[in-house]
């Protein structure tokens, strides 16, 4: 029988240089079971992902602030951003920009956290957040300022449940922090080998291979 999926983007679907791997979309698209795509980015890149690969829009997003179940035509707000938009308000009044360029287009569309570059200084953002009592995920991509509460594992099991699926269904793949809680929430959980530290820990199995590649030898292992 197989298994759903719930995926990591960046880091896992990607190569080193943040681009989808062109393998792992055949994969995601004949894939007879559900795919849940699990990212810290905001809603349009994962539902833009799935439109362009051919496969339903079953996404996380957000780190679990938003999910959105195309079967059921479920829209979900897990987080609230108001509190996240204060800390960053505080960090830009003290002389900090987000590092993103005038546009931002890395925190236009995002509706319950708000994400800083790695570029920028992350002490007094940390500093900051945890006075508004949030926290900052540093997911090697980008500092994701959110509340403690919202996860990526939460937001699966609110999906698995309209998919009327138990999560521990699901095998989860992922390169980071910010995959450990929906490794705690699936069944089985893969780390690809370019993992960070506390995703290879909380993992079922680290894999041989990294990024995209990572992710083909997980489903090989699982089919
Ligand atoms: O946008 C990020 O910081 C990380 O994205 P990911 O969760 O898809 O790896
Ligand atoms: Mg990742």
């Amino acid at each position: 029988m197989t298994p759903p999926l719930a995926v990591d983007i960046d880091g896992t679907l990607t190569d080193e240089d943040r681009a989808v791997y062109p393998p792992v979309l055949p994969v995601l698209r004949e894939w007879d079971a559900p795919v849940v795509l699990a990212t810290g980015k905001a809603l349009p890149y994962p539902v833009a992902l799935c439109e362009f690969a051919g496969v339903e829009r079953t996404v996380v997003a957000e780190n679990g602030g938003v999910a959105f179940v195309h079967a059921t035509d479920d829209l979900l707000f897990l987080g609230d951003r108001e509190a996240a938009q204060n800390v960053v308000d505080e960090y830009v009044e003290t002389g900090h920009e987000l590092g993103w360029g005038s546009h931002d287009l890395v925190n236009r569309w995002r509706e319950t956290e708000v994400a800083v570059s790695r570029e920028a200084p992350l002490e007094p953002l940390q500093r900051i957040a945890a006075d508004h009592g949030l926290e900052v995920v540093d997911t090697g991509f980008a500092y994701h300022v959110k509340s403690p509460d919202v996860s990526k594992g939460r937001a699966l099991e609110a999906v698995a449940e309209r998919l009327d699926r138990d999560p521990t269904d699901f095998v989860a793949v992922g390169d980071s922090i910010n995959d450990v809680s929906t490794f705690e929430v699936a069944g089985r959980s893969f780390a690809v080998a370019n993992a960070d530290e506390p995703a290879r820990e909380t993992a079922d199995e680290v894999l041989d291979a990294a990024y995209g590649e990572g992710f083909l030898e997980a489903v090989e292992r699982v089919r």
